[in-house]
């Protein structure tokens, strides 16, 4: 599963210096406090937010920051970024979207948006998720422009054995009177519809004509994260013929400045739904907008870290490397486990993502990573005894493991140095567990 990496990289960076250097200048007064509003305002705007977005969102901000007397906290910086994530979080979310596809009952989903924008795609991921969810999906492509669209529809359907209804007349009316026959007997009909601009007045017609005969239970938009600031035009043409009751955004894996989310959620005032976050169809992720103001504001993301390792190595796997973990046994082959962990989940830069701070740590980490590459050809080198028991790696051991892992002497004893802290470290963990864990929880700003 790939996750946010790119949306927020430049928004998260902008706002985390411009606060930092807000709190740096100590005693602040309220016409600092307005400059810096209107700097997170403008780098918004920078992030393709929309004008009346960037101007509601700091609206509430400032509103906030009077009212919880935020001038004269002792510990501004932690109340202000406080502040800024409750208000994204409003912003993004009413809470409705953690419902959707929970509902009992038949689902008919219409799939509509411009062109390119990912409906095909996304009507296929979107289908695999409720599949997964236990629900029987037909599949209908209602795009009789583009024959290729109907093929492509029908091959993603083969690749997740999900039903599709194939039907090769040039009518849509023909179509729809027919998928609504063939629809019986399934839980969700998902409706791909053509690609269309709010402008084209003759196709936005008859998509609106479609969803009054159809009359589906949800008609999700689904936009391209790049639209940037158009995103607002965009979806607001679509409001005007339908009512549009949710939205997914695709290509969020590409590296766009993140407005659109923001924009489109103000302008609809309807749940965002998923993100896609790349071509595959597993690459689609619930929206949450705890997490997604989280890492705006490089508060880290420890839930969707949680989340990443289940999936990735399973809650076995995690349970055993914990038990072990805790019993103060730490061993130079558990390190190289660990090395292929992080690799397995995606590595070093990309988990540290989800950590606080994370903007601040960037290069420290893209080094860390070759270090680590480093370390797993030194140990690979090593002899099964030399593993278990360093202690006895002598000059002449290191040459040889160095010479075999193409490294030099230096490095074999940084690897060593950087084990030996480890080692430490984790014999202090199993000791005292519940010091541990007091200290990562005020780490993590959940004390
Ligand atoms: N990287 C990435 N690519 C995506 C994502 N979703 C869709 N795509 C790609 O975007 C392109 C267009 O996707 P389609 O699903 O064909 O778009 P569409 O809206 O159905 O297109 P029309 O029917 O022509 O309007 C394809 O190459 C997809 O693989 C995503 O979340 N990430």
């Amino acid at each position: 599963m790939r996750f946010l990496l790119f949306v927020f990289k430049f928004l998260t960076t902008q706002l985390v210096s411009s606060i930092a250097s807000f709190i740096k200048r100590g005693k602040v007064s309220q016409g600092d406090l307005d400059v810096l509003l209107l700097d997170i305002e403008n780098i918004l705007l920078e992030c393709d937010v929309a004008l009346d977005v960037a101007e509601y969102l700091i609206a509430q901000i400032k509103n906030k920051c009077l009212e919880s007397n935020l001038l004269k906290k002792s510990d501004i910086a932690t109340e202000l970024r406080k502040i800024f994530r409750e208000e994204l979080i409003l912003l993004l979310s009413d809470g409705e979207e953690r419902k959707w596809g929970q509902r009992v009952g038949k689902m008919s989903i219409f799939l509509v948006g411009p062109q390119g924008s990912g409906k095909t795609t996304t009507a296929a991921k979107l289908a695999l998720y409720l599949k997964n969810l236990g629900k029987s999906v037909l599949l209908v492509s209602l795009d009789v422009y583009r024959p290729a669209a109907r093929e492509q529809l029908n091959l993603l359907a083969k690749d997740i054995s999900v039903d599709c209804f194939e039907y090769k007349g040039r009518y849509i009316h023909d179509i729809e009177n027919n998928a609504t026959e063939k629809s019986k007997g399934y839980d969700v009909v998902l409706y791909d519809t053509a690609g269309c601009s709010s402008s084209d007045i003759d196709m936005m017609n008859e998509i609106q004509k479609l969803c009054r005969r159809v009359c589906p239970t949800d008609i999700i938009f689904v936009a391209d994260s790049m639209m940037g600031q158009s995103a607002v035009k965009v979806s607001k043409g679509f409001l005007d013929y339908m009512n549009i009751t949710g939205s997914i955004l695709t290509k969020s894996d590409s590296d766009t400045r993140g407005g659109a989310i923001l924009s489109i959620r103000y302008t609809t005032g309807k749940p965002l739904l998923f993100f896609g976050t790349g071509e595959k169809l597993q690459d689609l992720e619930k929206f949450n907008a705890d997490s997604v103001a989280a890492r705006i504001l490089d508060m880290g993301d420890i839930d969707s870290l949680w989340q990443k390792a289940q999936n990735t190595l399973g809650n076995n796997a995690i349970e055993k490397g914990t038990k072990k973990l805790l019993s103060g046994v730490f061993t130079l082959e558990d390190y190289v486990e660990h090395i292929a962990n992080i690799k397995k989940m995606g590595g070093a830069k990309k988990l540290a993502s989800f950590l606080p701070g994370a903007s601040s740590r960037a290069a420290e980490v893209s080094l860390e990573e070759g270090i680590l590459s480093k370390h797993t050809a030194i140990v690979s080198s090593m002899t099964k005894k030399e593993r278990v028991s360093p202690a006895i790696l002598n000059a002449s051991r290191k040459r040889r493991i160095a010479e075999g892992a193409g490294v030099s002497v230096r490095d074999v004893n940084q690897l060593l140095e950087k084990f030996s802290h480890m080692s430490s470290l984790i014999k202090n963990i199993s000791s005292n567990p519940a010091h541990f864990l007091k200290n990562v929880q005020s780490f993590l700003g959940k004390k």
